[in-house]
Formats: C-alpha cells, structure tokens, sequence
C-alpha cells in the first residue's frame, strides 16, 4: 500500500520546485492585474489642468474626465475655442453641483508660461495646485528632412518649443509646487498607507518608439519627452513624502484638428508608412489612454502594435510588467528583423519610382 501511494504521488524533487514555482507565477500574475482591479488615476474631486484642450485628443481627455468626475482646468491659447471647449466640458459633468472648470489662455511655447499658468491655476482652485497636469498641446510639422525647399530647422525648434519645452516647463513649474516642503501632503490617518500621488502626464507619439521618414522636425521633440520623463522618474524618489507619478502616452494617428493641419505638407511616402497604424478618433484615444493611466502604467500605448514598440525600446525605462515587458522585448527584435527591411525597401521603391525626392514631377 505504502508502495503504490508513493509511486502515483510528485517526488519530492519535482513537488519542491513546483510549488515555488507556482508561488512565484501566483505573485507575479497578481502583480499585473489579473485578479485586482485597483484604480491608480482615479480623478473624482481632483483637480486637473490639461494643455492643448480645446481639440483634438486634448478635447476628448477633458470631456472624459469632467464624465469622470473632475474639475478641470482648460489651458490653449485660442480664447475662442477654449470658450467653446468650456461649454462642452461642462455639458460633461457628473455632479454639476460639485465640479468647477475654467480655462487659461497661454502660449506653451513662451519661455517661463508655465508659473503664471500654475498661479493662475492655484488663485481659480482656492489656493491648491491641481492633483494631475496632462501636457497634450503639441504640433507637428511633417517634411523632408533634407529637401531645400524646406526649412527643417526651423520646424525643429518650432516642434520643440511647443511640444518639448511646453511640457518641460510646465512639470518643473508644477513639480517646484507639490514638492514644496510647506506643501507635503497631510497623513493618511492608516499606518503604512502613502497619501495618493499626483500625476504628471506626457502626450508623446508612436514615433517616440519608432520613427519613420518625414517627421525630422517633430520626432526629437517626442523623443526628448521621454528622455525627460525617465529622468524625473527617477530624481522623484528624493521625495518620498511627496509622492508623484510620471507617465508618458504614445499615441497613434488620431483624427483630429491637428492632423488635418498636418496632413497639407506630409510627404506621400509617410502617409503610406503610417497606414501600417489605423488612425482612431481622439475620444478612442483618450479613452485608451486613460485605461492604461488606471491600470497604473508609466509608459502608457493605446494599440497593440504600439505596445510591441514600447517592449521593444525599453531600455533604461520604468516597466509596466516585468514578465510581460521582458519577454514582448525579446521577440520584437525578430519582428523588426523583417519590418525594417520591408520598410526600407518600400522607401527605396518610392523613390525609384518617383525619382528623386528634391524634383517635383510635372503634373503628368
Ligand atoms: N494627431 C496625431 O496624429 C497625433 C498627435 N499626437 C500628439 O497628441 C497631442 C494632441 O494631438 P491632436 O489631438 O492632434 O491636437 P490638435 O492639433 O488637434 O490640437 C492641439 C491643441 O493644442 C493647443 N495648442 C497648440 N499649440 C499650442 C501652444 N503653442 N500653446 C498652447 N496650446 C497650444 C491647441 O489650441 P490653440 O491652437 O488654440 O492653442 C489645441 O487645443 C499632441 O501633443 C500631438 O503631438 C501624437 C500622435 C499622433
Ligand atoms: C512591431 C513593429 C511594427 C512596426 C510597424 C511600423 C509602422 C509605423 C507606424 C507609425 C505610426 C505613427 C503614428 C503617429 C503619428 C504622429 O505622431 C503624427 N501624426 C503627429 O501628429
């Protein structure tokens, strides 16, 4: 008896590992998601000052948080607009009685705009700095890099000032705020429990993650973004009494204003490199960028191919899920062994066809 009840049972060398093992899966599963639910952006009563908001992506963030539950501070230059925004973001509410908004107008890409922005900001919110600041205001200007008819580098500091240094301006501005010494956050009352951290949020673009012919002047611009996101990242842990989230969005193509305005000087080959990724509407987008923020993600993609990008260029960035990040990140390398030569040799095609990229082709 004793015999057979040993055969049909695990070895002990097998049942060991094994349930460490499992162990370890239970944690690590756990850990992205599968069985909690917890809400790491939740946004009712908070206050939340987004820029570029009166359109596009910007737009649609906005009316989805005032449907959350927030007060919102709309910030754009156009007052039209922003007038026009308000009307549509109030419409939003959830509880009217209990959520304010307001809009400032500001230039994001004027040196120093941001302070006075932020004091604006604490004046209308009886004295508090808004909990989340959403940078979404940004521009692009497609051309060809090196075609003479066109002045690059101009477009460059252009595309930088709007979207780099208006949102670099804007989270040191706002950082020097919530980690103020007289502004630490108040106690919990629950031992162990932190007070919630705010939010800073970048709005980059899928070409932070991949870059493709035609956006010299508005792809370092994104890529600065993320390369200022991991270093704040990192420098917050100086202050663990002010907790204070980074997270930084990567969008596809969204239809939106923007891209219409974009769309007049964008070389062909581009649009026919970008079809690769379905353009979503801004309020897809915005509703998918706010799922990840939830989920508590850092980097934060709203299509399944942009997730792939961000594995596949993580490098020294905060991870979204160690297991899921590592392994994505050792396949994408192989998918890109074949992309990067489809994809240069459809750019080579083109020009074949085309001649060269400098020559217009007379309207035949
Ligand atoms: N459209 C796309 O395909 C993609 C866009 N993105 C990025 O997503 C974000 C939103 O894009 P999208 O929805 O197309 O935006 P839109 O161009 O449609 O809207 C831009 C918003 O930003 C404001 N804005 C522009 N320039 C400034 C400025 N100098 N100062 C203050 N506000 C400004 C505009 O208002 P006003 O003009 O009145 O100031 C408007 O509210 C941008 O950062 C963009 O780079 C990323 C990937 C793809
Ligand atoms: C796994 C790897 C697959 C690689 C496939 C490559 C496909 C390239 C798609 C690029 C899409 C760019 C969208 C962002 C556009 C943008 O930011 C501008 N419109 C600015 O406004």
């Amino acid at each position: 008896m004793d015999i057979i009840e040993q055969r049909v049972g695990v070895p002990p060398h097998i049942a060991g590992p094994a349930a460490t093992f499992a162990f370890f899966a239970f944690f690590l599963i756990k850990k992205m998601g599968l069985f909690t639910n917890t809400n790491h952006f939740p946004v009712e009563g908070k206050t939340i000052l987004i820029t570029g908001a009166s359109e596009g992506m910007g737009l649609a963030a906005a009316i989805l948080l005032a449907k959350k539950g927030a007060s919102l501070i709309l910030v754009s230059r156009n007052v039209g607009r922003l007038e026009e925004a308000l009307v549509k973001v109030t419409a939003a509410a959830r509880s009217p009685s209990k959520q304010r908004f307001t809009y400032i107008s500001a230039d994001v890409s004027e040196p120093n705009y941001a302070e006075s922005v932020i004091a604006q900001a604490i004046a209308w919110n009886a004295g508090a700095a808004p909990d989340i600041v959403w940078c979404i205001a940004g521009l692009s200007s497609p051309m060809l890099w090196a075609d003479p008819a066109n002045d690059s580098i101009a477009a460059t500091r252009r595309n930088m000032d709007v979207n780099f240094f208006g949102s670099a301006e804007m989270s040191r501005a706002i950082l020097k705020e919530w980690l103020a010494p007289e502004n630490k956050p108040k106690d919990t009352g629950v031992i162990g429990q932190k007070p919630e951290p705010k939010h800073i949020v970048f709005t980059a673009s899928m070409l932070a993650l991949f870059a493709i012919v035609g956006y010299g002047p508005y792809t370092p611009s994104k890529w600065a973004l993320r390369g200022l996101a991991d270093t704040l990242n990192m420098e917050l842990r100086m202050y663990p009494d002010h907790p204070v989230k980074i997270h930084v969005v990567y969008p596809g193509t969204i239809t939106s204003p923007g891209l219409e305005r974009e769309n007049k000087t964008k070389p062909q080959i581009t649009l026919e490199l970008e079809k690769e990724e379905p353009a979503e509407s801004p309020e897809t987008v915005a509703e998918r960028a706010l799922k990840g923020l939830e989920k508590g993600q850092y980097n934060v993609t709203v299509s399944t191919l942009g997730d792939l990008m961000r594995c596949g260029i993580l490098g020294g960035s905060e991870r979204n899920n160690w297991v899921w990040d590592t392994v994505v990140g050792w396949v994408v390398p192989v998918i890109y062994f074949f992309v990067i030569r489809i994809m240069n040799a459809q750019v080579a095609g083109w020009a074949r066809v085309n001649g060269h990229p400098h020559v217009k082709k007379a309207a035949a």
